[in-house]
């Protein structure tokens, strides 16, 4: 085997990953795929071919690194650099107002809200360090969460390196999310489950909860989980100032991010924007329990900062329960 040979291997096999990331981008985050699954698979097994006759040559964010080792004994414990905090709740439209009138009694009247769907999945935090995925991790109690790396590595919506210039790549960023099954998804893994004669799964927060918190990767590798990033944590070598412009920095990232977020400057249409997801959630392909009302200042969020156990910069509003069919 020449020096050519090895100098060839190392130029196709970086193209053919780039070229994998790519399209595992173009079709599990912007859900608009540009080849066929059949050229994708081609792909995919001449990086594999190449990557087992020049093990040399495999980077972390090879597409081959995706499918899982093997099991885990158990999961290691992982110390979030910053907590993941939990929101306090707000029933009705009453208590959304107490908390708009308390985030004006203590930064005035002129505050913008950010409004997402809250995403009835698994809370996720993922640390990449100079841009490659160094750790997933799940919550737990906010300060100390499960290294699920390996399972979350099975998630094409994941990129296994930020898509942005060296410039603009953080030294350590934690970014935050949920990770969620559709509707379909969820509907699909329990009738496989019936059939195999296991129980099914109560909803697609269990569903997701459990195929991630599974210490087979292969198992976790099968289940069709996506993913939603909608928080930051700790973060080194960049600088935001509003809630907003760390999701748009996500999106250039190649994270998945809600389309149906909202910037306000009057509370009126926060209330009007929550209440309408009440009946409209019914049609969306993933479950949503509430909403998430955020101060989009990242000076006024300092400014606002936390009680022991939740923001004052942000608040969940949750739907009222439904009658379950009988
Ligand atoms: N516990 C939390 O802080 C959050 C939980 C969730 C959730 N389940 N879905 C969406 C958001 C969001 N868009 O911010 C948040 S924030």
């Amino acid at each position: 085997m020449n020096l050519l040979d090895i100098k060839e291997a190392e130029k196709r096999i970086k193209e053919l990953r780039e070229q994998i990331n790519y399209h595992n981008y173009r079709y599990y985050v912007l859900d608009s795929p540009e080849i066929t699954d059949a050229e994708y698979d081609k792909l995919m097994r001449e990086l594999i071919a190449l990557e087992k006759k020049f093990p040399e040559l495999i980077t972390p964010d090879s597409p081959s690194q995706r499918v899982g080792g093997e099991p885990l004994p158990y999961f290691e414990r992982v110390t979030h650099r910053e907590p993941m905090i939990s929101l306090a709740d707000a029933f009705d439209e009453g208590e959304l107002r107490d908390f708009h009138r308390r985030v004006t009694e203590t930064v005035g009247d002129n505050v913008e809200y950010v409004v997402e769907l809250k995403i009835d999945g698994l809370a996720i935090s993922l640390t990449y360090e100079n841009g490659l995925l160094a750790t997933a991790a799940t919550r737990g109690d906010g300060i100390v969460g499960e290294n699920v790396t390996q399972n979350v590595k099975t998630i094409k919506s994941v990129p296994l390196r930020l898509r942005v210039p060296p410039e603009k790549t953080p030294a350590i960023i934690e970014v935050r999310g949920e990770v969620y099954l559709s509707k379909e998804g969820f509907k699909k893994l329990n009738e496989e489950r019936e059939e195999a004669g296991l129980a099914p799964f109560a909803n697609p927060r269990n569903a997701a909860a459990g195929s991630i918190r599974q210490l087979d990767p292969k198992i976790t590798a099968q289940r069709p989980l996506s993913t939603f990033m909608y928080a930051l944590g700790y973060v080194e070598g960049i600088e935001f100032t509003t809630h907003l412009e760390v999701l748009e920095y996500y999106k250039e990232c190649g994270f998945r991010v809600n389309e149906h977020i909202r910037l306000f400057n009057n509370f009126d249409d926060v209330v009007n924007y929550c209440m309408s997801w009440q009946e409209k959630r019914h049609s969306l392909p993933y479950e949503i329990d509430g909403m998430v009302i955020k101060v989009n200042s990242l000076e006024f969020q300092r400014i606002l900062g936390s009680t022991a156990k939740t923001p004052r910069w942000a608040i969940a509003y949750k739907f009222p329960a439904e009658q379950k069919e009988s």
